[in-house]
């Protein structure tokens, strides 16, 4: 099968001092919504980043669409995947149109084109056509992270990046951007890699959740693989209450903790229930 982004057996450094990423077999498949999950400084970024050569790796292969790496013009392949990050990084003196549809003036678009397609995708992401015509310092952060997502769109790429890219706005903005994305991915069918410290944020998104620790993956799959079966006691600690939190009503878990701390209910059996109640819902 050809999947979409290989890593095998990926190593890297910045240091000699320090193994930033060791071994990283990741096999993802076109159309997957993976999310890079772990602590700060983990090396979630230095993953995403190898794959559009933002940075280079030591040791291992990594193949997009089947071929390696070294064998693309990288420009061109960079270009073909979209990037989005939390410091959005548009370009302060171009208009909104022109930011989102910058790739296009490089692939040599012409303007009409352009612009029509930066409206098209501005609808996507839920923007008001107004804001075509504005430049960045005149739009709050919520809508500069919807332009920096309608930017990575631009090129219909097959591959997204997204590293952090809703970390900077409030709560409710956040989730409205999720669904947005949500939304995105189920009529583009793009794979999405997408880099977060949140684990509700993660269960919201993913389709496969890849948990890394220290520069290692410890577990990947479903949301309900890791809260129902952590591999090690890591993975146990790092969700805790939270991963139950994010996919239950709290009100539930609040009514279960009581009986359990009661010893009206035992731990197994109220695991043995909430993942009844999962796979039900
Ligand atoms: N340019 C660099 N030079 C040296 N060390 C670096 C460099 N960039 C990152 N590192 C180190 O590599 C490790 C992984 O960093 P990385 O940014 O990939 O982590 P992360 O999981 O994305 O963290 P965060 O969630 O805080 O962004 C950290 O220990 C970091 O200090």
């Amino acid at each position: 099968m050809e999947y979409a982004i290989e890593f095998e057996h990926i190593s890297k450094s910045y240091t000699p001092e320090e193994v930033v990423l060791s071994d990283i077999n990741l096999a993802i498949q076109q159309g997957e919504f993976v999310v890079l999950l772990g602590q700060s400084g983990c090396g979630k970024t230095t993953l995403l980043k190898l794959v559009n050569n933002l940075l280079d790796f030591d040791a291992g292969y990594l193949r997009i669409h089947g071929k390696k790496l070294s064998d693309y013009n990288i420009e061109e392949l960079r270009r073909s995947i979209g990037y989005a990050i939390q410091q959005v990084g548009l370009f302060p003196h171009m208009r909104v149109w022109e930011n989102v549809s910058y790739v296009l003036k490089l692939q040599g678009v012409d303007i009409q084109q352009r612009k029509e397609r930066a409206e098209r995708l501005l609808e996507l992401v839920g923007l008001k056509r107004e804001l075509l015509m504005r430049y960045p310092r005149q739009l709050s952060g919520g809508q500069k992270q919807r332009v920096g997502v309608a930017r990575a769109l631009a090129a219909n790429p097959s591959i997204m990046l997204m590293d952090e890219p809703f970390g900077a706005v409030d709560e409710q903005t956040r989730t409205q951007l999720q669904d947005q994305l949500k939304q995105i991915h189920r009529k583009l069918g793009q794979t999405i890699v997408f880099v977060t410290h949140d684990i509700r944020e993660a269960f919201r998104l993913g389709t496969r959740i890849v948990l890394i620790h220290h520069g290692s993956i410890v577990q990947e799959g479903t949301a309900e693989d890791l809260v129902f079966r952590p591999k090690t006691p890591f993975v146990r600690s790092f969700l805790g209450r939270q991963g139950f939190s994010a996919l239950f009503d709290e009100a539930v878990l609040d009514k279960l903790y009581e009986r359990v701390g009661q010893g009206k209910q035992d731990m197994q059996a109220c695991l043995a229930l909430l993942e009844q109640k999962k796979s039900q819902s």
